[in-house]
Parts: C-alpha cells; sequence; structure tokens
C-alpha cells in the first residue's frame, strides 16, 4: 500500500474553522457529525478527528505523525514537538485565545497576589501551576471539566478560563485580573516523522496551502488601468502588499496597474483611484496568496 500521513484535527471549539481552513488550502475533508475517521479527496491523508487537550500527546507518542491543535494545550502537556507553523484563526474570529485569571467583576480580589491560599478552578492546570509559580503565590488548584464560569463565587475565588470575544465574561459578570497566555492553532509534528523524506515534504506542502489560505483571507486583487501621467499618485495611495505590477498598454500613453489590498481599504481607495483617472477597476478575491 502506498505510504499515508496520519493527521489529527481538533474535535470541539476548533474543528468547524480547521476544516473550513482545510477547504480553502484545497483539501476537501467530508465529515459527519460523528465520523472521528473523515475521508478526504486527498488519498495520501488518513485523519483522526481527536480533542485538542489530547492531540499533542498523541502526535508525541507517534500515534499520529502530525496534527493541528491549540499552541495553550502543547504548553500544558509539556510534549516537545515540531513546531511548523502558527496558524492565526480562532473559533469565532481571528484574535487569539487568551487565558484569563478573572473573578467576578464586584470581587475584593485586584491581583494575583490576593489570591494566596484562595481557591482557583480551572481547565489548564498545568499552565495555572507554572503562572502561580512564577507569581510567587500559592492557591488551592482545582480541575474543572468546563463550564468554569458558573463556579465563581460560590465554589472557588477565582477561574482560570479562554476567552476569545469577551462574550461569556460578560454574560456571567466576570472581570480580568491578569492574562496567562495567548493562543493559536499550531502545526505539530512528530520529531521522527519528519524526518522521513515523504512525510515533510508533504507535511511542508499541506503547510504551506494552510498558510497561503489564512494570507489570503482578509485580501483582494485589483486590476485598473491609468493614464501614465496619473501614476505616480496612484502608486502613492495604493498601500501595496508588494510592489504592484505596471504593464504598458497597447494605446502608449496608458498603462494596467495590478496589485494586492486589505479587502477593508478596498472602499475607500477605489473612488480615489477613479477621481485620479482610474479606469475599468476591477477587485477580485484571492484564494491563496503565497509569498
Ligand atoms: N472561544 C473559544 N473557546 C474555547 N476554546 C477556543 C476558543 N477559541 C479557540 N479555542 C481553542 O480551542 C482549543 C480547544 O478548546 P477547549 O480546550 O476549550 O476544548 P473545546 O474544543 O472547546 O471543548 P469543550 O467543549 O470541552 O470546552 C484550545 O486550543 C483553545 O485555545
Ligand atoms: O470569549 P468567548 O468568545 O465567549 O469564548 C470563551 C468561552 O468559550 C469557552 O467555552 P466552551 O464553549 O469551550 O465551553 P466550556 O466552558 O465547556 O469549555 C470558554 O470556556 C468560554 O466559556
Ligand atoms: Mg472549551
Amino acid at each position: 500500500m502506498s505510504q499515508q500521513l496520519k493527521i489529527a484535527l481538533p474535535k470541539g471549539s476548533l474543528q468547524e474553522p480547521t476544516l473550513s481552513l482545510f477547504e480553502k488550502a484545497g483539501y476537501n475533508i467530508y465529515s459527519s457529525d460523528r465520523g472521528l475517521r473523515p475521508s478526504s479527496d486527498d488519498s495520501d491523508l488518513d485523519i483522526y478527528m481527536i480533542r485538542a487537550q489530547e492531540i499533542g500527546r498523541y502526535i508525541d507518542q507517534g500515534f499520529v505523525d502530525c496534527g493541528i491543535t491549540g499552541y495553550d494545550w502543547v504548553y500544558e502537556n509539556k510534549v516537545d514537538l515540531e513546531d511548523l507553523a502558527e496558524l492565526p484563526y480562532s473559533r469565532a474570529s481571528t484574535r487569539p485565545t487568551r487565558w484569563v485569571l478573572v473573578v467576578p467583576e464586584n470581587s475584593e480580589i485586584q491581583t494575583v497576589q490576593d489570591l494566596e491560599g484562595k481557591r482557583i478552578a480551572t481547565e489548564g492546570v498545568g499552565i495555572t501551576e507554572r503562572y502561580l509559580a512564577e507569581k510567587g503565590v500559592s492557591a488551592k488548584l482545582e480541575f474543572s471539566w468546563g463550564a468554569t464560569e458558573v463556579k465563581v463565587p460560590d465554589l472557588v475565588d477565582a477561574i482560570v478560563d479562554v476567552t476569545e470575544t469577551g462574550s461569556s465574561l460578560r454574560a456571567n459578570k466576570l472581570r480580568i485580573v491578569d492574562e496567562l497566555l495567548q493562543s493559536f492553532p499550531h502545526f505539530y509534528a512528530n520529531p521522527n516523522a519528519y524526518r522521513d523524506d515523504w512525510k515533510k515534504e508533504k507535511m511542508d506542502r499541506i503547510v504551506m496551502m494552510l498558510k497561503g489560505a489564512l494570507e489570503a483571507r482578509d485580501k483582494v486583487g485589483l486590476k485598473l488601468n491609468l493614464p501614465k501621467s496619473a501614476l505616480e499618485p496612484v502608486l502613492e495611495i495604493l498601500p501595496s502588499l508588494r510592489r504592484p505590477t505596471v504593464s504598458p498598454l497597447a494605446d502608449g500613453d496608458w498603462v494596467a496597474v495590478e496589485t494586492v489590498i486589505c479587502e477593508s481599504i478596498a472602499r475607500q481607495i477605489i473612488p480615489d483611484l477613479k477621481v485620479l483617472g482610474a479606469e475599468g477597476i476591477i477587485e477580485f478575491p484571492l484564494n491563496k496568496i503565497v509569498p
């Protein structure tokens, strides 16, 4: 049988954004709600859906060759993996997940030092232990299986939990005392698997396409025609990610300009270009940007 790459993808919070990133990168993964061994349109891949908390351990043990999981859980599990790329996406936004120490809004606790001898609940016991040791604070740490917000103030004095958009903190009237860690998903490999030429090349190619898809996420392509005399002022207002391509047109007094810009500024720039004399302006979506 031909070789296959065993790859673990996260079940849970990161499942949906991870599968949609793979689709944008060109890999279609066919996953039903309960299916833990999804198939895909790339027969080189042997895919396992595994809880984000455990993926690092399974890569470390060589049960899978590689996988995507949050940096937070690899830090928590203290496993030594080949870190091929940070992939800046999250559950609901493009912001990193933050592990924060939080208390009820009206709590007397203002700093971590106020937690000496107090009780803290968290899913990330290792992350919290290391943080408290760094701060020289000794507190009673309790492992929490989730829904941790409900435990303050009756069961514990503070919790350490992840926040992304902040809506759970607001809904539960909680206040951030300190931030312990920021985390994005990473593509990790087992160091031995990464020494295998075929697997290394396969992983590097997947990482290139994933990064290319993320890079293109909020960018658009822009093409326009211009009288040569307007080129200088136009180049001044184009915040080109890379140098714009300028090509001559059949009419020697005109040039075509092609570039890539952030989608968020297109609505400002396109009318400005028009005022400067641009014609035939085309904005188009991009699938990948590979530098
Ligand atoms: N809004 C978010 N909430 C929770 N985790 C998030 C969020 N955004 C990104 N993540 C990331 O998802 C990964 C898994 O999160 P977590 O450990 O909370 O498990 P989960 O998939 O949310 O399952 P559970 O329902 O048990 O919490 C972590 O690496 C975390 O940083
Ligand atoms: O800042 P936000 O965007 O609101 O995200 C943070 C919330 O997401 C996580 O909950 P999850 O859905 O993973 O459930 P859990 O509490 O059981 O972990 C986390 O524990 C917070 O409750
Ligand atoms: Mg969670």
